[in-house]
């Protein structure tokens, strides 16, 4: 048991460092090493992530600057996470425990590169757990799992590109870190470059801003022999970038390089894609990922749990497969909850402990919002809040409006004349655009009732993840 828990502690501390890294968007090299490289974790509970800061300064700049974003990047890797707390320590706990060394804060900004830093390996990307080994292959991913092996092998492969679509939870990310896991051990030499869509717009900004565009365009069309693009949703109305990612395919896509995208929905029906783009990615294979059945499930279970080195007992893993469908990390999380309190209280892991934590935390459901469902409708169309409540009637804005009033109406009890308020209509128009939407889904091949179905699943699986 104490090695397991010392497993949990290793896995949850990796957690966080990938939250670190996820967390060096949006500050400076000095920033980072200074207030976020400090900080230390010391637990999670399930809801709450627990952080030491090493004085009264540092925990104050964190709780002004840093807590709203670590809840959200850290909902990532944690994803029932709820609550930031810091806590002062003179010593780095994990530090002591190690090798009994007191801890030294870094230096401070500017930092200066040290003959240890010389020659050192940049850290991977790529999370280590997310592996080909660790996947489990069933009929519903069957087809993606195959075709990214294949592009990591360097198979003749009849496309060199391919588009992984799927709902959120379903192994997007596994399987594109997988091919880059195997790549870098297998083809060191193979120049990899792993970004989501939203850094890759950032970092574009940043060199427009520093007047470095072609070092940028450079990096990526030059210095890149496999793509692993994920999120690509994120460019939805943005584009210039859309442009540069076009001459950036074509140019990567000419020389036979290899390119994996990642996505929720279909090219196709991903809002606001300029014609391009649209048609550059509508090229790729699409590898779709369903969800997985009861069979694949209580092996992803198995797999996770041996991976902790647990052994599970089978009325639990099928207890587990049977009670949560949606997405995998939703019963990843339902596992480590059980794993975790199995550990701390030192007992077994039994059918009735199971049932104990998966029902605390179902019951955890928060009843949703009006602003909660505004926001993942926004996610879903591309648009801002500000779009969402402006007088704007561009076509996207107005169905994004009246399908976000439609399931305000469907999943709270809010009244016509609150929703009305929320968005700044009357309580006619609400009217209208609810019976609007009905008519809408009714139709047949209604593309809107596809994209109800993906935002309902988010709001669902969101709300579970409290
Ligand atoms: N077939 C599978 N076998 C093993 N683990 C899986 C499988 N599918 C998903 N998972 C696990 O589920 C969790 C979520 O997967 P992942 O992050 O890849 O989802 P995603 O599709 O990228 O989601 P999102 O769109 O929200 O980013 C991960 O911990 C992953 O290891």
């Amino acid at each position: 048991m104490e090695n397991a828990s010392r497993r949990i502690m290793d896995r949850m501390l990796k957690e966080w460092e990938a939250v670190q890294e996820g967390l060096k968007e949006g500050l400076s090299r000095g920033q980072y090493d200074l207030w976020v490289a400090t900080l230390r974790f010391l637990q999670f509970d399930g809801h709450e992530l627990v952080l030491g800061c090493r004085n009264a300064l540092h925990r104050d700049w964190v709780q002004s600057h840093l807590v709203p974003r670590i809840l959200t990047v850290g909902r990532d890797r944690f994803p029932r996470l709820k609550k930031v707390r810091l806590e002062l320590i003179s010593q780095d706990p994990l530090q002591e425990k190690d090798d009994g060394q007191e801890w030294q804060p870094p230096e401070e900004v500017p930092r200066q590169l040290s003959f240890a830093d010389v020659g050192q390996k940049p850290r991977s990307p790529f999370n280590p757990r997310f592996t080909f080994d660790q996947f489990v292959v069933g009929r519903s991913n069957h087809f993606a799992y195959a075709t990214c092996l294949a592009m990591a092998g360097q198979q003749n492969l009849f496309n060199q590109s391919i588009y992984l679509m799927a709902d959120p939870g379903l192994g997007k990310s596994h399987l594109t870190h997988a091919v880059g896991n195997l790549l870098t051990t297998s083809q060191p030499d193979t120049r990899v470059r792993y970004v989501t869509a939203e850094q890759f717009a950032n970092e574009m900004i940043r060199a427009l801003k520093r007047d470095r565009i072609e070092d940028f365009k450079r990096r990526y069309r030059d210095g890149c022999d496999v793509l692993l693009l994920e999120k690509v949703e994120f460019f939805s109305g943005k584009r210039k970038i859309q442009d540069e990612l076009v001459y950036t395919l074509d140019e990567l896509l000419d020389r036979g390089r290899r390119i994996i995208c990642t996505g929720k929905t279909a090219p196709q029906d991903i809002p606001r894609l300029n014609h391009e783009l649209r048609s550059r990615l509508g090229g790729v294979l699409v590898a779709p990922i369903e969800r997985p059945d009861f069979v694949t499930r209580k092996e992803i279970i198995q797999r996770k749990a041996a991976y902790d080195g647990v052994e599970l007992p089978m009325e639990v893993a099928e207890f587990l497969a049977d009670r949560i469908t949606s997405d995998v990390r939703q019963l990843e999380s339902c596992l480590v909850g059980i794993l975790a309190k199995s550990s701390i209280l030192g007992i077994p892991i039994t059918l009735e402990l199971a049932r104990e934590v998966t029902q605390a935390m179902l019951d955890y459901l928060p009843s949703l919002s009006i602003p909660h469902i505004a926001e993942a409708v926004c996610a879903n169309f591309g648009v801002s809040m500000e779009e969402l409540r402006s007088r704007a009637r561009h076509k996207q804005i107005s169905q994004a409006r009246q399908l976000a009033m439609y399931l305000c109406r469907k999943y709270t009890s809010e009244s016509l004349n609150a929703i009305a308020q929320a968005f700044g209509r009357s309580h006619s128009t609400v009217i209208y655009s609810l019976k609007k939407v009905d008519r809408e889904l009714a139709r047949k091949n209604s593309q809107l009732r596809k994209r109800m179905e993906h935002v309902a699943h988010r709001i669902e699986t969101r709300c579970l993840d409290g």
